[in-house]
């Protein structure tokens, strides 16, 4: 991979302006007291340096001198406390806005995105990169104390010796050259290393979730173990080549300010026959910036490494951005009732790539069909049918691709698709289910404890402070605590993705026979994926899909109850 080809249209320089931008902007430091410390921190360290130059010249130690060298080394240390606590408060303040920019606009991304995207990328890039930035901004400011103590004493080198003065500023800007030589090829190393972490904790995501089939056959977790080692190797080399750049820049710098010692020492008396008290002061402010020159060249490294880690977060952004919901423009109110929902001509093409790299699809649709409340309606047919696509189309989880949706006879614009969803309630096939009750009005959370003895899950688990006493349960009592926060949502329309495949046949007499029916007997719509081919009788509808059609849609008199 070339350096083009990993850093996009920006050059690894431009990089780091729109870090340097980025810091500035979050860390909102032109108002931050953060750098009034900094520049008061080097202030004083510069009088203290030209409170020792004073006193090592003078022939005894006249008290204002010495009351000066006292009175800067308090203020420096000081200052420096204050700058150093307030940069952390910035490293933290920088780290919370990042993360809570990304979740928001993870949390607004359209569902197709966060199902097409690896999950390795989003957790690497929330966490790794966001820290880096986060870190670059602490250096940032350390930086900018000692670029400001550089900028203090390059004037008053000048003012004992021009020749030191502009030694001084010529080892600077060798080691600045080193590092802007050397960065482009570091960032490219340490984008791919980024790149091959998000591999990396995918593995790790294998190993959490695959324990049970690893656990059973050694040859997996022998082979998963070598792929997650060369990850971990390839990811070391790639970072000990960005660093071996990083340390190739400091090598410059480093030899730079060596030269200008050695300059200073060797070259001033020798060529400019320069005083030995003179050459002594010139060495002890050059000493005394020696490291500050350090920090400022050093740090370009961690610049460098954060600038590719923006570059990543802007890039993850950038794409969450372009596949963002549209939403409407003011807020969204929950929907409570519809009198139809119309599918007309509805098509929804997946596709995916091949192993071979080629392109693959299936289209589901065109789907025509119309629901209303109250109704009992279970879908079937095989695997691979598209019952799931149609389940996310019906959801408006997903904008159909042709066709559309009419809600009461108005189409459904993807701007819509919010207070759309809010008509239903679902437990789909791979469902997700929150510790806490997020999102529960009061009403919801009072009703769920009735809903859990219904579903006959009280036994197991219990509300506590807003939360579920546990998850650890089976995976069909996981399935009836979802659909128990479901019931308690009062929606209009409940959607259950293969609900019954989960449970025993008592369990799955309870959902045909008694949920089921009290569900549509107060009003809900009931949408159900099923497989259950002895229960196609206790439903008003049934929809059968073939190959991405519905090929028939019979309706029928429910079969009696025995409850209810
Ligand atoms: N991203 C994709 N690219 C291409 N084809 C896809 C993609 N996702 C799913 N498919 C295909 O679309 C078809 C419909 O999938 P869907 O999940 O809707 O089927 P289903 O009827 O719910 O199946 P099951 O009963 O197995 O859950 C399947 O043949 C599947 O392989």
């Amino acid at each position: 991979m070339t350096t083009s080809e990993t850093t996009g249209n920006r050059s690894a320089t431009g990089n780091m302006f729109v870090l340097f931008g980025f810091l500035i902007r979050e860390g909102n430091l032109l108002r931050s007291p953060v750098l009034a410390f900094a520049v008061l921190a080097s202030f004083t360290r510069s009088g203290m340096i030209y409170a020792i130059n004073t006193i090592a010249a003078g022939a005894s130690l006249a008290l204002g001198n010495v009351a000066l060298l006292a009175g800067c080394i308090a203020a420096t240390l000081t200052f420096s406390h204050l700058a150093r606590v307030a940069s952390f408060r910035l490293v933290e303040t920088t780290r919370r806005r990042l993360r809570m920019q990304l979740s928001r606009k993870l949390l607004n991304a359209r569902a197709g995105f966060l199902a097409r995207n690896d999950h390795g990328k989003v957790y690497s890039i929330v966490t790794q990169e966001v820290n880096e930035i986060s870190h670059a901004s602490v250096n940032f400011i350390e930086s900018l104390e000692a670029a400001l103590l550089i900028a203090f004493c390059i004037p008053y080198l000048f003012y004992l010796s021009w020749p030191s003065g502009l030694a001084t500023l010529a080892a600077v800007g060798i080691g600045g050259i080193g590092y802007l030589v050397a960065q482009a090829p570091a960032q490219a190393s340490a984008e791919r290393a980024s790149r091959t972490e998000w591999v990396f904790f995918d593995r790790v995501n294998d190993v959490l979730r695959g324990y049970k089939e690893l656990r059973l056959r050694q040859a997996r977790k022998a082979a998963l173990q070598s792929d997650i080692d060369d990850v971990a190797t390839r990811e070391r080399s790639l970072k000990l080549v960005a660093e071996r750049y990083y340390s190739l820049g400091q090598v410059i710098a480093q030899g730079a300010m060596m030269g200008l010692l050695c300059m200073i020492v060797v070259g001033l008396p020798l060529f400019a026959g320069t005083e030995t008290s003179t050459v002594l002061q010139i060495l002890t402010i050059v000493l005394l910036t020696y490291g500050p020159i350090e920090t400022v060249l050093g740090n370009l490294s961690s610049f460098s490494r954060a600038a590719v880690s923006k570059y990543l977060i802007d890039q993850l952004e950038r794409d969450l951005a372009n596949d963002a919901e549209t939403r409407a423009s003011g807020p969204v109110a929950d929907r409570t009732a519809f009198r139809s929902i119309e599918l007309k001509g509805v098509t929804t093409v997946l596709s995916s790539t091949t192993a071979a790299g080629g392109d693959e699809s299936f289209t589901v649709g065109p789907l025509d069909l119309t629901l209303t409340p109250g109704e009992v309606v279970f879908i079937c047919g095989g695997n691979g049918a598209g019952k799931s696509t149609l389940l996310s189309v019906l959801t408006g989880l997903r904008h159909p691709d042709g066709g559309a949706i009419l809600l009461d006879g108005t189409p459904v614009a993807e701007a819509d698709a919010p207070a759309y969803r809010s008509l239903f309630s679902a437990v789909f096939s791979e469902f997700h289910l929150f510790n806490r009750l997020y999102g529960l009005t009061e009403a919801e959370c009072d009703a769920l404890p009735a809903h859990l003895a219904d579903l006959d899950i009280d036994h197991r688990v219990g509300i506590d402070d807003g939360k579920f006493s546990t998850l650890a349960l089976s995976t069909g009592q996981r399935r009836r605590l979802a659909l128990s926060v479901a019931l308690a949502e009062k929606r209009p329309i409940i959607v259950l993705d293969e609900f019954a495949a989960d449970q025993d046949p008592v369990r799955r007499a309870l959902f045909y026979d008694v949920l089921v029916p009290q569900m549509a007997r107060d009003g809900h719509l009931v949408i159900a994926v099923t497989h259950d081919e002895h229960c196609f009788d206790k439903c008003d509808r049934l929809i059968r899909m073939e190959a991405g059609r519905i090929v028939s849609d019979t309706r029928q008199k429910r079969a009696e109850r025995q409850a209810g």
